[in-house]
C-alpha cells in the first residue's frame, strides 16, 4: 500500500491540529508556490499495519479483496487525473442514470460473489465479514451501500430475525442472490419517527385465509421507500394488524410489488420521491396498498401469528416489547453511521479513532446478540448513529472550510459529501428521537434498580455503585491525561445528569404531569444526559482498545488521541461548568491541554492517516499533488 498521505492531508491535519504561521512581515523574493508530497519517511512511530489491525478490528485481507474489486472495475468510474487512478461516482450524472449505475455496480458485485454467505451464513463470523464489506462498498458511495444496506441488512434482516423457517426457505437464498430485490416499507408520509402512529391497516380474512393490506389515506402512503420507486420487487410492509375489530399493534408482512419483468403488481401504487440533496444513486419511492391480499403465511410470525381461523397468537404479552420486536431490524441499519466519509475524517483524527473502536464493540455486540441483549445494543446503537452521524456533518464543514476553494470543486468530493451525508441524521431514525431513546431507557434503569434496591448492572452503569469522583482543585497535565481520571469525570457527569433527571420528572409528575409530558418538559436533561452516556460509552471503547496493547509507541499515541477525544468532548460540553464538575480554573486547564495534545500530534498524522487503510484510488485530487492535478497540462 502506497503510505504517500497528501501534502493536503498534512495541510488539513494543520489546519486543524495546530494553525499555520502568520505570514512573514517581512518581504521575500517571489517564488512559485510547490508541491512538496510529504516526508516519505519510512519511520513511522508505530507499525501501520498493527494500527490498521487494531482500528479495522476484523477481517482486513476481506477488505483489501473488495477494494481491488471496485478498482479493477470500469463500472465505479474510475478516471485518471495528474497520473493516477481514482474510483468515485459520476456525480454529474442524471438521478436516473446515477440509479442505473448503482445497479450495474450491485450486479457486478453479485457476480464477483461478494455477497455470498450474507443471508444464509450463520454465526459471527459471517456476519462480521458481511459488515466488513458493506463499510468498503460506503467508503466508495452512499447510494451503494444505502441501495444495498436496505436490500440485505433491512429487506433481508426482517425475513431473517422477524420471519421462522418458512420465509427462510422461501426468500434467504433468492434474496443473497439477488433474483428478487427486496425493500422495507416502514416509514409513511404522516409517520416516520412515530412508528406506533403508522397508518397502514390490515385485516384477515378467515374465509380465504388472506390478509388484505390497506393505504386508507394519503398520510398513509409509505414514503421515502428505498428501491422503490424503480426496482424492487417484494417490500416488508409495516402495518396496524386488526384481528377481529381489534388491533394488535404494529406488524410486519411480506408484500409483492412488482412481478419478475418489473411491472406493478395490481392493487399497487407506485411513485417516485424524485430527485434528493443526495444519495441520487437510490430510487426512493411511495407505496399505496388499495386493498391488497396476500397468503397468511406472509406475515413475518417469529414475534406474533394468526391462526387459519383469525385467532390471534402472540408468545409476547406485553404491547410494549412484542413492538420492540417488531423494531428489531432496525437496530443493523444503525451501525452505518461510523464509516462512509473516513477518507476526509483525517481532520478530525481523533473521532475517527473513537468511532471505529465504538463502532466494532457494537459490531462484537451485534454479532453474539442474544434476547437479553437486544435492548441494551438499540439503546448503544441510537447513541452511536446519532453521535457519529451528526459528527460526520461537523467534520465535512471542518474539511471543507480546510480545503478552500478546492473544497467546492465536486471531483474532490468534500463538498459533495455535505449532501450525500447530512441525511443520514434522519434516516434510520432521527437523530434527536433516537437520543430520547437513552435518557428514557436510563430513567427506567435508574428507577428499576432504587425500586428494587438493586445495584445499577448492565448500559455500562455500573459507575453509578461506587463512590463518586473528587475533582481535584488544579489539574495537571500527568492527571487530565490520565484515562483513570477521564473515565471517572465521564462517569460524574452523567451519573449527576440521571440523577437531575429522575428528580426533574418525578418533580413534574407529582404536579401532576404525565410521565410522556414530564420528559418534554425535561428535556434539556435529556438531552444532556443522552450526550454524556454516548461519550462515557465511546471513550470506554477507546480505553479498552488501548488496554490490549503492550506498552511502546502505538499506545503512547492512541493515548495522546484519547485524551484529545476525551479533553474535546469535555471542552465542547457546558454541562462540565453549567453544573459543577469543573471550576473555571479546571476547565481552563482542560482547555489548553487541547493544542497541546495537538501539537504533539502533529508528527503522527501522516501515519495515523495512513493507518486507515483506504486505498489512494478511493480518495480524491486534493489528495495528491494538488498543483499538478490543476496544471495546464492536465486538462488536456
Ligand atoms: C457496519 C456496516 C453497516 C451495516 C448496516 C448497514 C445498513 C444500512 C441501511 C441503510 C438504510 C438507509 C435507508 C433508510 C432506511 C430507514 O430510514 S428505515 C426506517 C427507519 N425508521 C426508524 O428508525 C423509526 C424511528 N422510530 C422508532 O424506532 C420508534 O418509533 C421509537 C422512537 C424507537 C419508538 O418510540 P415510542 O413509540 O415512544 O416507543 P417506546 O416506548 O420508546 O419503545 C417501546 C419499547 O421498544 C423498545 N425499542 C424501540 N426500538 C427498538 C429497537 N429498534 N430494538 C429494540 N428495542 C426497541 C424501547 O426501548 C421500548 O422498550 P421499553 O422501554 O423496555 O418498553
Ligand atoms: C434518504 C432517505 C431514505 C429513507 N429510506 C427509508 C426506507 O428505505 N424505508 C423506510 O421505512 N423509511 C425510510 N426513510 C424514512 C426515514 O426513516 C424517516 O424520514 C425518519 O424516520 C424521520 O421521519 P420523518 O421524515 O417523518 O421526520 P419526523 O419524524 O417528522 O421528524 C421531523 C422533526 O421532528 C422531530 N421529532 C419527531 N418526533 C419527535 C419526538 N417524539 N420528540 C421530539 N422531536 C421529534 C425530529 O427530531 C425532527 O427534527 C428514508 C428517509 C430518507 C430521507
Amino acid at each position: 500500500m502506497d503510505h504517500q498521505v497528501s501534502r493536503r492531508t498534512e495541510i488539513l491535519t494543520n489546519h486543524l491540529l495546530l494553525r499555520a504561521p502568520p505570514p512573514s512581515s517581512v518581504l521575500q523574493p517571489h517564488r512559485c508556490l510547490s508541491y512538496s508530497p510529504p516526508e516519505l519517511s519510512n519511520e513511522f512511530a508505530f507499525d501501520l499495519r498493527e494500527m490498521r489491525r487494531l482500528m479495522d478490528g476484523h477481517n482486513l485481507e476481506d477488505r483489501d479483496w473488495l477494494f481491488s474489486v471496485i478498482v479493477q472495475s470500469a463500472l465505479f468510474n474510475r478516471r485518471e487525473r495528474a497520473g493516477r487512478i481514482f474510483v468515485c461516482p459520476d456525480y454529474n450524472q442524471s438521478m436516473e442514470q446515477q440509479r442505473e449505475a448503482t445497479m450495474r455496480r450491485i450486479e457486478y458485485l453479485v457476480e464477483r460473489g461478494v455477497f455470498r454467505g450474507w443471508l444464509t451464513g450463520e454465526g459471527p463470523a459471517e456476519e462480521l465479514r458481511k459488515l466488513a464489506l458493506h463499510e468498503v462498498m460506503g467508503m466508495y458511495d452512499h447510494s451503494l451501500s444505502v441501495k444495498l444496506g436496505v436490500h440485505y441488512f433491512l429487506w433481508g434482516g426482517a425475513v431473517k430475525f422477524l420471519g421462522t423457517k418458512h420465509h427462510h426457505d422461501k426468500w434467504l437464498r433468492a434474496t443473497e442472490n439477488y433474483d428478487m430485490k427486496g425493500c422495507f416499507a416502514l416509514s409513511e408520509l404522516g409517520h416516520g419517527s412515530n412508528v406506533r402512529g403508522i397508518e397502514t391497516i390490515t385485516t384477515y380474512d378467515s374465509n380465504t385465509g388472506e390478509f388484505v393490506v390497506n393505504t386508507p389515506c394519503e398520510s398513509g402512503q409509505k414514503y421515502w421507500i428505498g428501491g422503490a420507486a424503480n426496482h424492487a420487487t417484494h417490500t416488508i410492509v409495516f402495518s396496524q394488524l386488526y384481528i377481529n375489530g381489534s388491533n394488535q399493534g404494529v406488524h410486519a408482512f411480506i408484500a409483492q410489488i412488482r412481478d419478475s419483468d418489473g411491472n406493478i403488481c395490481p392493487n399497487i401504487r407506485i411513485a417516485d420521491c424524485g430527485h434528493k440533496i443526495g444519495v441520487n444513486g437510490v430510487d426512493n419511492g411511495r407505496i399505496w396498498f388499495d386493498n391488497v391480499r396476500i397468503p397468511r403465511e406472509n406475515l413475518l410470525n417469529s414475534v406474533a401469528d394468526v391462526s387459519p381461523t383469525g385467532e390471534y397468537l402472540s408468545a409476547i404479552k406485553n404491547v410494549d416489547q412484542r413492538f420492540a420486536a417488531f423494531l428489531a431490524p432496525l437496530t443493523s441499519g444503525r451501525f452505518s453511521g461510523h464509516f462512509p466519509i473516513w477518507m476526509f475524517i483525517s481532520l478530525l483524527l481523533w473521532f475517527r479513532y473513537a468511532m471505529s473502536f465504538s463502532a466494532n464493540d457494537l459490531k462484537i455486540m451485534y454479532v453474539k446478540r442474544t434476547p437479553k441483549s437486544n435492548k441494551a445494543i438499540h439503546i448503544i446503537s441510537s447513541a452511536y448513529k446519532a453521535t457519529f452521524t451528526w459528527n460526520n456533518i461537523r467534520t465535512l464543514l471542518e474539511c471543507r472550510d480546510a480545503c478552500g476553494g478546492q473544497g467546492v470543486k465536486s471531483e474532490n468530493r468534500v463538498g459533495l459529501f455535505m449532501g450525500e451525508f447530512e441525511m443520514h441524521s434522519t434516516f434510520e431514525g432521527d437523530n434527536k428521537v433516537l437520543m430520547q431513546q437513552i435518557s428514557k431507557a436510563l430513567f427506567a434503569e435508574y428507577v428499576a434498580c432504587h425500586k428494587q434496591n438493586k445495584p445499577f448492572s448492565g448500559l455500562g452503569l455500573e459507575h453509578m455503585n461506587k463512590p463518586l469522583l473528587v475533582i481535584p482543585s488544579h489539574l495537571t497535565t500527568p492527571t487530565i491525561r490520565s484515562s483513570e481520571f477521564q473515565i471517572d469525570l465521564f462517569h460524574l457527569r452523567e451519573r449527576d445528569l440521571l440523577r437531575r433527571f429522575v428528580e426533574e420528572v418525578s418533580e413534574y409528575q407529582s404536579r401532576g404531569e404525565s410521565k410522556e409530558s414530564a420528559f418534554i418538559l425535561s428535556y434539556q436533561l435529556a438531552e444532556d444526559l443522552s450526550r454524556a452516556f454516548s461519550e462515557r460509552a465511546i471513550l470506554k471503547t477507546f480505553m479498552d482498545a488501548e488496554s490490549t496493547l503492550a506498552a511502546g509507541s502505538l499506545k503512547n499515541v492512541l493515548g495522546l488521541l484519547r485524551s484529545l477525544y476525551a479533553m474535546i468532548s469535555v471542552d465542547e460540553d457546558a454541562s462540565f461548568l453549567r453544573y459543577g464538575y469543573l471550576s473555571k480554573e479546571n476547565a481552563s486547564a482542560v482547555r489548553k491541554e487541547v493544542p497541546k495534545l495537538c501539537a504533539e500530534l502533529r508528527p503522527h498524522a501522516l501515519a495515523l492517516v495512513s493507518s486507515f487503510g483506504i486505498p489512494d484510488a478511493f480518495l480524491s485530487p486534493i489528495a495528491y499533488n494538488w498543483l499538478d492535478s490543476n496544471s495546464w497540462s492536465s486538462q488536456l
